[in-house]
């Protein structure tokens, strides 16, 4: 059988270690993601669901525990190093799309492509395709600002996507928009995500979009459970 994706073993995270403020936020979660498995992560708030997704995403460092990319153990790596497989091997989404406001949509779609060395033409190319796979091509020389919150989101997608990652992690990717909007641009999400074929961990508090995945796990009191 292939390596996981992604493999979390024995991680632990406490905020304030020793202080009267302590908080144990993860306590031994171990998670492994198949290729081209869809994992749902429910969590009330302050669960610890961001730290999660840092640490799986190498933005963040766990306390203990190991993790594993791809079959690669990445706990020790350097940051140089870290940051490299963060920026080839992981895409992210977040709950606001963060991008770039005064850039174009295919400019925020191509500007990572360009940090990881490919060639502009390459670039903009594989930028005008993933914006046409979500529906928004027309929008490409549109900033931010002129775009709707869905529309946004999508660019966002398209961007998390755009070095053609192995792993996706998404924090309340449509958590922002409306309950329409959000259930198209999460169907876009994932037609883009099973066409692509690659594996996501993806954390929302909507709980008829997570029954849309392969599995749901729960984040609570620092422990992962299956729901
Ligand atoms: N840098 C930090 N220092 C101290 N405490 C922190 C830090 N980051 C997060 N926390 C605390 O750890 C807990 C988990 O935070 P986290 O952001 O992971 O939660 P979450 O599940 O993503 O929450 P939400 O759904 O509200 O975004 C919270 O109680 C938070 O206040």
């Amino acid at each position: 059988m292939s390596d996981p994706v992604l493999a979390l073993s024995g991680i632990a995270k406490t905020y304030n270690q020793g202080l009267p403020g302590e908080i144990r936020v993860l306590r031994d979660i171990d998670l492994a993601i198949a290729p081209g498995e869809v994992v749902a992560l429910v969590a009330p708030s302050g669960a610890g669901k961001s730290t999660l997704l840092h640490i799986a995403g190498l933005l963040d460092t766990a306390d203990t525990g190991s993790v594993r990319i791809g079959g690669e153990d990445v706990t020790g790596l350097s940051d140089r190093r870290r940051t490299a497989v963060r920026r080839s091997d992981v895409g992210f989404v977040y709950q606001f799309h963060h991008l770039l406001p005064e850039f174009t949509a295919l400019e925020n779609v191509v500007l990572p492509q360009l940090a990881d060395g490919k060639p502009k033409r390459e670039a903009e190319a594989r930028a005008q395709e993933l914006l046409a796979r979500v529906g928004i091509a027309e929008r490409a020389g549109h900033r931010p600002a002129q775009m709707s919150g869905g529309e946004q989101q999508r660019v966002a997608f398209c961007r998390a996507l755009a070095n053609a990652p192995r792993l996706l992690l998404a924090d309340e990717p449509t958590g922002n928009l409306d309950p329409e909007t959000s259930d198209r641009v999460f169907g876009a999400l994932m037609e883009l995500v099973r066409d692509t074929g690659l594996s996501a961990l993806i954390a929302t508090h909507n709980l008829e979009l997570a029954r849309r995945m392969d599995r749901v796990l729960r984040l609570d009191a620092g422990e992962l459970t299956a729901a």
